[in-house]
């Protein structure tokens, strides 16, 4: 174990060098050879410990240091831990990965969502308090029954705007349940490794606060179909996904439940869908739809009383509810430039009111969120036509 090489105790020319065979010859010839005592291994063990430990910080603190990531991790700690306090959650030990995902908790008291403020989608409210809110409220008439358990995925689908994320909110809200609002570039800008800690962390996380709901906007851009050409990393965080979704399925006292909504059902991968079984369709509103949509818009404007909202309604075939709220609030802005440009901006008492919203500002209003439609159609076939 303690041998010298023959060049080291010869030297280069083979003859031997005196300073070498003098300290040779201090140190017995039996410590060469006899075993190591058990003070020397402890001590051994001992310094061996201390090295490795502090080769491990060291390391530790170089890639802290080195990680892009670091800022954001720090940031996400803080607002997790004021979540945490704001929704009543005492004494649950968090990881730092379930402490990330809980930055995305969305506090219930600033969740203003209800039921009333979603307009014209009556069918599918009742429909999700039918199969999916009454299970989980009334607990103990479902308990005998497998078949009758709440569904441990709803799929929200359609067009862009039309509302899928205030479903989604109204029904945590209405439910009780905390809303995990997981985007998925959470889990997929990560490092190599960390998107899969990541989305057990999700899991692990939303089981900790249950009953919840995890929340997965453009679901399509992180569970699509599978292909070969997936990244590796990628491939395995869906894969594990999907385990850990079947574990939530296999434990029937788990409120855990995950919504997902998508533009683009059809790029789903289909083990996903198999995962979804509770489906709603969330369309472009009908005419009757739209009036009822607008009612809700303007419920609290100062709307002229001859302003028929029936009209409005048959003006506006293909705009989403995103659009005819934008529309609206174009229509209101008219009143405030008028109020500012007009007479009125001299300050003088009587006069000192906007007006209200009539016919022709809706009007202009549709006009105007027409052509920007049409622009942003174009705009799209522009890039299609150049990719
Ligand atoms: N049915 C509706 N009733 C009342 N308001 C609506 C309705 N649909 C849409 N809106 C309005 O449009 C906004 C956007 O809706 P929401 O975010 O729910 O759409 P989305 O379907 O989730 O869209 P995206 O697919 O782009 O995420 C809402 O904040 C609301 O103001």
């Amino acid at each position: 174990m303690y041998s010298l090489k023959h060049q080291e105790l010869f030297g280069e020319r083979g003859g031997v060098d005196p300073v070498k065979t003098m300290v040779l010859k201090e140190i017995p010839a039996d410590n060469f050879t006899r075993p190591l005592g058990r003070n020397e291994v402890i001590g051994l063990l001992f310094r061996l410990t201390i090295f490795g430990a502090v080769t491990y910080f060291t390391i530790k603190w170089m890639v802290d240091a080195i990680d892009p990531t670091r800022k954001q991790k720090v940031e996400a700690q803080k607002q997790a831990e004021k979540l945490m306090r704001q929704i009543g959650v005492k004494n649950v030990k968090l990881s730092e990965y379930e402490m990330s995902i809980a930055a995305h908790l969305v506090d219930p008291l600033s969740m203003q969502v209800q039921w009333s403020d979603i307009a014209g989608l009556d069918d599918v409210i009742t429909e999700l308090k039918d199969t999916v809110i009454l299970p989980i409220q009334k607990r103990h008439l479902f308990e005998g029954s497998r078949l009758l358990q709440p569904p441990k995925g709803v799929l929200l689908y359609g067009p862009p705007g039309c509302g899928k994320t205030l479903i989604a909110k109204a029904t945590a809200k209405e439910a009780g349940f905390r809303f995990i609002n997981l985007q998925p570039s959470t889990l997929t800008d990560k490092w190599y490794g960390e998107s899969q800690k990541l989305a057990a962390a999700v899991f692990s996380l939303a089981i900790k606060l249950q009953p919840s709901i995890i929340f997965i906007d453009e679901i399509d851009s992180f569970l699509r179909s599978r292909s070969s050409s997936d990244h590796e990393a990628t491939a395995m965080m869906k894969a594990q996904f999907m385990s850990l979704w079947d574990g939530l399925d296999t434990d029937f006292n788990c409120q855990v439940i995950i919504m997902g909504a998508t533009n683009r059902p059809q790029d789903l991968d289909s083990a996903i869908l198999r995962r979804m079984p509770t489906r709603f369709h969330i369309n472009q509103p009908n005419l009757r739809q739209r009036e009822a949509i607008l009612k809700l818009i303007l419920e609290n404007e100062n709307v002229d009383s001859i302003v028929d909202l029936c009209e409005v309604a048959k003006e506006t075939d293909g705009f989403s509810g995103s659009d005819l709220r934008e529309m609206c609030r174009d229509a209101a802005l008219l009143c405030v430039r008028d109020f500012v440009h007009g007479s009125h901006a001299d300050n003088s008492p009587e006069e000192d009111y906007i007006r209200a919203i009539q016919q022709q500002d809706l009007q202009k209003a549709i006009q105007k969120m027409r052509k920007s439609k049409s622009a942003g159609v174009q705009n799209v076939l522009v890039h299609a036509a150049l990719d």
